[in-house]
This record gives C-alpha cells, sequence and structure tokens, in this order.
C-alpha cells in the first residue's frame, strides 16, 4: 500500500469484507464494480479473493480499498475457514439474494460472526439486497428494513446485472467509513486507517492487484 507524497496519494487505507451466503451474487457485484461489465464467466470463489480499490471519498481524499470477495458456502463457514479473514474489516457488505430467503438467514448469523471476529473494532455495515432485477421476491421489504435499522446499516438493493446501485453500495460504505473515522465513531485497526509518510504495509499486497487465498 502506498504511502502519502503528495495531494494525489491515497490518505486512508479501509479493508473492506464482502459477506453473504454462496451464489448471492458477490464476486458478480465485486467483477461489476471494478470493470464496470457483468461477467460472461465466473468461477465459485474457493476461499478468499481480494483486490486493490482507489476511490475519491470527498474532494482531495483518496482512499485506497482493499475488498475482500469470501465464499459463502457453509461448509467453508462452519470448517471456520474464512472467520480469519474478517478481523481489521473497517466496512462490510452484507449480500443476500433478495429470491433466495435462506440467504437472508445466513446473512444473520454471518452478521454475528462478523460482529464476534472485529472485536473491539468497529465495523460498518451495508446491507445489500442482491438480484432486484429479477421480479421474484422471497423476502419481503418490511423485514428487511426491520433487520437493517436493528444494524443501524443503510439498506440497497442491486444488481450486478444492470449495474443498478453497485457503486453506490461500496461508495456508501468507504465514506460512512471515513465519516465515522473523522467523527471518532470507528477506530480503525493500526494496520489500516491512516497510511503514514515512508510506512508501507507489508504485510498486505501494493497496487491494483488481485489473488486467491483458499
Ligand atoms: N439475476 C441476477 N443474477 C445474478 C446477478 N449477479 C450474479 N448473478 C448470478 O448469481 C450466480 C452466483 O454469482 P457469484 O457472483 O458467483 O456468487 P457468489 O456470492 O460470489 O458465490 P460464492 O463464490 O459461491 O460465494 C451466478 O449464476 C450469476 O450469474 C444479478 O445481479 N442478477
Amino acid at each position: 500500500m502506498s504511502a502519502v507524497m503528495n495531494g494525489t496519494e491515497c490518505l486512508y487505507g479501509f479493508k473492506i469484507i464482502m459477506i453473504g451466503d454462496g451464489n448471492v451474487g458477490k464476486s458478480c457485484i465485486l467483477y461489476r464494480y471494478l470493470n464496470g461489465l457483468f461477467p460472461e464467466k465466473i468461477n465459485c470463489t474457493i476461499g478468499v479473493d481480494f483486490c486493490n480499490h482507489i476511490l475519491e471519498v470527498e474532494p482531495g481524499v483518496r482512499v485506497q480499498l482493499q475488498i475482500w470477495d469470501t465464499t459463502g458456502h457453509e461448509a467453508f463457514w462452519n470448517r471456520q475457514l474464512i472467520q480469519p479473514y474478517i478481523p481489521h474489516s473497517a466496512g462490510c457488505l452484507l449480500v443476500f439474494d433478495l429470491g433466495n430467503r435462506e440467504s437472508f438467514r445466513v446473512i444473520k448469523h454471518q452478521y454475528t460472526e462478523v460482529c464476534n471476529r472485529v472485536n473491539p473494532y468497529t465495523v460498518l455495515f451495508v446491507l445489500v439486497g442482491h438480484k432486484c432485477d429479477r421480479n421474484e421476491r422471497e423476502v419481503n421489504q418490511e423485514e428487511v428494513e426491520q433487520f437493517a435499522s436493528e444494524l443501524g446499516a443503510p439498506y440497497i438493493e442491486a444488481s450486478a446485472i444492470t449495474g443498478h446501485n453497485v457503486a453506490e453500495a461500496f461508495e456508501l460504505l468507504a465514506r460512512r467509513i471515513y465519516q465515522g473515522y473523522l467523527s471518532g465513531e470507528v477506530r480503525l485497526h493500526e494496520r489500516w486507517g491512516k497510511i503514514h509518510e515512508n510506512k508501507t504495509n507489508k504485510d498486505e499486497p501494493a497496487g491494483n492487484s488481485k489473488c486467491s487465498v483458499s
């Protein structure tokens, strides 16, 4: 991760984790956000993927987002293979499929795991009801809004196919983290947060990289 050098460099680095049941479309959301397209072919995530992306959260303030895309498959969660990647996350996109009731149940469970794993740090959430391009819905608006209000998190409906609200979900989360940091609501882990002059994060990959960990 690069250090502060001038006004165009990143001042902050935020780790963001994407959580949700298998097949809810997390990898497609990320692909759409990074490439502006729906992927022609996407493989099931094996373990965890990550990538870096730079975003301006307000004029003149650039942050480096390190976005971790996790597999939602229960076998990985049950074997505690995903949970170790959760610590140091400042933000979390909780993704469920609006047409799949089970994915809404799973996201509630995974939400609790995220909270436990980041403790004593705070993680900020955005709840994403995905695949809103489809007409079939198994989760009704009221219960989603109820859950979002319990979390104190914004709720957004998105579609990687149409691109609706995909960038908005990431940007909303990044801006929430930034504002939370400024207001003191969020205490960022020392390995993340503000990128200090001449300090490089040796533990994490540099640049716009992408790799898999399984
Ligand atoms: N209708 C609809 N289908 C989508 C959308 N995004 C993804 N899909 C489909 O959902 C399926 C799963 O997408 P992935 O991105 O692999 O899902 P994932 O959550 O990353 O899955 P895991 O890696 O198994 O955890 C694929 O068949 C996609 O084509 C969307 O916006 N709308």
